[in-house]
């Protein structure tokens, strides 16, 4: 069976990602798991850039199928910020509930139509023989006026999903994964991989 890494050391995305991968008849293993501690400079200027450069720098590692995925929040009343910072925007130890207050004050009276924000989540995957993979997806929502929900990881406790009414960390894990970006990107990847896995 085919071993593949997946390049992230967030453990939210890895909870996600191998429920996702499941159904595939591959191993999935985290970086952890492959011995890897490897820092890769997230230095981009685009999600693609840096999920790709996640994913080719743990592949000449590892030496194996790598996949990776890099995501974030773009706040249209925020100009998109913090698109790719998300993981560093107020520095990447500030706890989350402090970006929330923050993110808050700065939409203080702004009106519903325009809180708007999406998730983005681009999947890279890089073969040791040089072919490469990208998908891209987006889950669009509002930014709320409050913090509500426990599951999930990130900005989903102020992340409002119309569609379904809640937060995105009041959804289950299932929930979230049916709608959310990196839940659609993953399962476009798998696709792409079946098909590649193939040949
Ligand atoms: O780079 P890796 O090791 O994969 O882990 P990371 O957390 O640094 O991941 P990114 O560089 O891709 O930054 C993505 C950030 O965007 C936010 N984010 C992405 N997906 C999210 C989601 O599903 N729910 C909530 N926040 C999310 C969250 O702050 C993440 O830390
Ligand atoms: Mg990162």
């Amino acid at each position: 069976m085919e071993t593949i890494i997946f390049a992230t050391k967030n453990k939210g995305k890895i909870k996600e990602i191998n429920a996702i991968l499941a159904d595939m008849n591959v191993e999935v293993v985290s970086m952890e798991d492959a011995g890897i501690t490897f820092d890769v400079v997230e230095d981009g200027t685009s999600f693609e850039e840096n999920a790709m450069k996640k994913a080719v720098q743990i592949m000449e590692i590892g030496n194996k199928i790598t996949l990776s995925d890099d995501s974030g929040l773009e706040i249209d009343y925020m100009d998109k910020a913090p698109g790719i910072y998300s993981a560093r925007f107020m520095g990447e130890e500030t706890p989350y509930p402090q970006r929330f207050q923050a993110i808050f004050e700065k939409l203080e009276n702004v009106p519903e139509e325009k809180r708007t924000a999406r998730f983005v989540s681009c999947i890279a995957a890089a073969f040791p023989d040089g072919r490469r993979l990208v998908s891209y997806d987006t889950v669009e929502g509002i930014i709320g006026w409050e913090a509500k929900g426990e599951n999930g990881f990130g900005y989903d406790p102020i992340f409002f999903v119309p569609e379904k009414g809640k937060y995105m960390a009041e959804l289950s894990p299932e929930e979230k994964n049916a709608i959310s970006h990196r839940g659609k990107a993953l399962r476009k990847m798998k696709e792409m991989l079946k098909k590649e896995l193939e040949k």
